[in-house]
């Protein structure tokens, strides 16, 4: 963290890591309870008694799905690699029909279609046929979201060696994906280096805008300016939400680029103005009375975090207001996304970490804003969203 910063939080403090204190009663009973689960006869003897068998049983079926998950992981793969929710949403059909479509073997199509079943992403049909599962209906109409689990296939290769990541591996493929991660001056990147991250943002960015903008209302505000804003999916949600609202975008130039053409495709040049440089570097654009960082600052550690919170400061007037949104640690029910899924995924991309709103908090006070606020989305594992008013 910057010399002279306000920010007392350190990173981690208070998640595991910090300062030690002395045991409470509770931990002393948890101590006493995981001595008694880690002895192979209290686990025996507790899978058979009855009182204790359906607790036995949950753990068992919870640390079994903790060895498959890269399995089911898969399983979800292929269905989306060979349109398989698709295919079953226009109505069930035979397990034939699914492999004359999908070009796979007939008792693949029945081994694929029984695995999906037993996941929830397909369900058997009267007559020998497979519908969609309560979960594979939630996957139609989902671009964004059959995008995620295509670009997985990179982040599953770089989780081969977990203990090699945490041991600091570079040259992953993460990295190489999202190159302004670790290859150094981010601002020279060109077209080619920013599609294939930019078009997975852009494909996403309506799950995470509906969220937000269902979560704050835009149209008290004159003019919005989207620091990393992507190719512009945040803004032209946002000025369909708030029609009087300026907008402003700021990204690397060649994803400024990308983001010019599809504002002008929106109908929005006369409204939106996009500015492209290295948000670490160069001055952003002034004259928003609100600035949105929306996925932005998890991709940076504490000294980046806290030089870009700076930036956003300077170039918002006293009274002005930041909006941030991203998924962040601790979210109750949503605890393994930040910790468990973000921490290794900005691991293996190189640089960065999700953070707690209280963690957030801290930077942001420390880069000179005030009231910081967290705010309710309706999906908090989409992402979180915070507050804050420049001082
Ligand atoms: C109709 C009747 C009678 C009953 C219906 C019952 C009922 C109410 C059912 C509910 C149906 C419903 C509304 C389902 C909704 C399901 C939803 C909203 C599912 C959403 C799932 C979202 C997922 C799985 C999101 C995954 C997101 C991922 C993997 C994001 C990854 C992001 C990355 C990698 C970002 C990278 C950026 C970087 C580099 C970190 O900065
Ligand atoms: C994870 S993406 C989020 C994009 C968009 N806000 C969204 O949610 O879809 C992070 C964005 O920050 C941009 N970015 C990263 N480093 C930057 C820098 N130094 N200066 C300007 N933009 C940068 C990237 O090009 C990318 O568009």
């Amino acid at each position: 963290m910057a010399a002279g910063s306000t920010a007392q939080a350190a990173p981690g403090e208070g998640r595991g890591f910090g300062p030690a204190s002395g045991a409470s009663l509770l931990d002393r009973v948890r101590d006493w309870r995981d001595r008694m689960v880690a002895d192979p006869m209290f686990r025996s003897w507790a899978a058979r008694f009855p009182l204790t068998r359906p607790v036995a049983r949950r753990r068992a079926r919870a640390l079994f799905d903790l060895c498959a998950g890269f399995v089911y992981s898969q399983v979800l793969a292929a269905c989306v690699r060979l349109r398989v929710f698709d295919l079953l949403s226009d109505g069930p059909k035979t397990s034939q029909a699914v492999a004359a479509r999908t070009d796979l073997p007939p008792e693949a199509a029945v081994r694929l279609l029984e695995a999906a079943a037993a996941l929830g992403l397909a369900a058997r049909r009267s007559g020998g046929r497979y519908g969609l599962g309560p979960l594979g209906a939630a996957m139609v109409g989902n671009p964004g979201l059959a995008a995620m689990v295509e670009h997985h296939a990179v982040f599953y290769a770089d989780l081969r060696d977990p203990v090699a990541l945490l041991r600091g591996a570079t040259g992953t493929g993460l990295a190489r994906y999202w190159p302004y991660a670790t290859g150094g001056a981010a601002a020279g990147l060109g077209p080619l280096e920013v599609t294939a991250y930019s078009a997975l943002m852009a494909a996403s960015q309506p799950l995470v805008a509906e969220e937000v903008l269902g979560a704050y209302d835009l149209r008290r505000h004159r003019c919005l300016l989207d620091v990393g804003g992507g190719e512009g999916g945040f803004l032209c949600a946002a000025g369909a939400a708030a029609p009087d609202l300026r907008l402003v975008l700021f990204d690397l130039p060649a994803v400024a680029e990308r983001a010019r053409a599809r504002l002008d495709a929106a109908g929005l040049s006369s409204r939106a103005t996009v500015a492209g440089g290295d948000f670490l570097a160069d001055a952003l654009p002034t004259g928003a009375d609100i600035v949105s960082l929306v996925r932005v600052l998890h991709d940076h550690d504490e000294d980046g975090a806290l030089a870009l919170l700076r930036a956003v400061r300077r170039a918002l007037p006293p009274g002005g207001t930041l909006l941030l949104a991203e998924p962040m640690s601790g979210t109750p029910g949503a605890e393994p996304v930040g910790e468990a899924y973000f921490g290794f995924y900005l691991l293996a991309m190189g640089r960065g970490r999700p953070r707690t709103p209280a963690e957030i908090g801290a930077l942001l006070r420390a880069a000179g804003f005030a009231d910081t606020r967290p705010r309710r989305t309706s999906t908090p594992l989409l992402t979180g969203l915070m507050t804050a008013r420049a001082a």
